[in-house]
């Protein structure tokens, strides 16, 4: 856990030192929260549409975040371009919100297994339903309702340590707890807010600010560095919040305020 820690907290200080920027193809209902969130941590947003975009900032960045949230037509097209120009030259984080849903999300879902991301964020449904898309685990479970998880993040374990070892990457599964794991690590990671749970976007920003942290650092400590963020931010803002419009807007400020060692205190098990 000690070298865990110091990485945690370097990643975190980098980030605010380099302010990298990680650009996003993602949905329309949280743009505005995930820019914050990744601004609010030190780096810098910028949300793209077109194909030739897509294609040259997975040229330009380190790592890109895809979120499949919201779908147009032309998004299949860009978002394509993007994972497998991202897969080549830098990398992605992909969240497959609502997997399951419609032609285009599992055509684009399905064509992402053979130019994966190097972090997949998820809700535990989400994260088995890819496990199970990818032949990756054998389950009953899995069934996604819209946006919203049905499984618990301790189900999704085996699902996101195969995932995480297909891609050679990291898996976040949010919930009331968190997981992170390359595969062969797997952490718990306490704190945020039931608040979180009662607004759009926390898992949505999440996935954008995990992007910023594996600009600076593997994937296993970006994932880990967001999600303590998450969960520290989370604790703090619920002390101030009135209701969930003044937890959104507690939460930014405490994120905006978080140290790298901060993150590396969050309360974490080792599993
Ligand atoms: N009951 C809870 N208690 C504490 N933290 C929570 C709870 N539920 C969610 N969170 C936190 O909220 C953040 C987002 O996770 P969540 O599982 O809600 O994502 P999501 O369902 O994909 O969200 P969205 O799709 O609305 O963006 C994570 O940091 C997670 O730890
Ligand atoms: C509500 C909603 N619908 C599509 S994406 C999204 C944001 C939360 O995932
Ligand atoms: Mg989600």
């Amino acid at each position: 856990m000690k070298e865990i820690k110091q990485a945690l907290v370097k990643a975190g200080n980098d980030v605010r030192a380099i302010g990298p920027m990680a650009p996003s193809i993602t949905n329309f209902v949280t743009i505005d929260f995930v820019a914050n969130a990744q601004i609010a941590v030190g780096g810098s947003a910028a949300m793209v549409y077109m194909v030739d975009e897509g294609e040259t900032v997975a040229d330009i960045a380190k790592c890109i975040y895809i979120n499949v949230g919201t779908l147009m037509p032309s998004h299949g097209d860009t978002m394509t371009a993007a994972a497998k120009r991202a897969y080549e030259k830098s990398a992605y984080v992909l969240d497959p919100v609502a997997i399951g849903i419609g032609e285009l999300r599992t055509k684009l879902l399905e064509g992402m297994k053979d130019y994966p991301p190097k972090i997949v964020r998820g809700n535990a449904s989400e994260i088995i339903s890819l496990a199970k898309m990818w032949g990756l685990i054998d389950s009953e479970k899995g069934a996604v309702r819209g946006v919203d998880s049905t499984d618990t993040v301790e189900s999704a374990t085996a699902s996101a340590e195969a995932l995480a070892k297909f891609i050679d990457g990291a898996v976040c599964v949010s919930g009331k707890e968190d997981i992170v794991t390359d595969g062969t690590r797997t952490i718990r990671s306490f704190g945020g807010s039931e608040y979180f749970a009662r607004i759009t976007g926390s898992g949505c920003s999440l996935g954008g600010v995990c992007a910023v942290y594996a600009s600076v650092t593997d994937p296993f400590t970006a994932a880990l560095a967001a999600t303590n963020a998450y969960n520290v931010a989370g604790k703090i803002a619920e002390g101030e919040a009135k209701g969930t419009a003044s937890f959104k807007v507690a939460f930014l400020d405490a994120l905006s305020n978080l140290t790298g060692e901060d993150i590396a205190n969050c309360e974490m098990e080792a599993l």
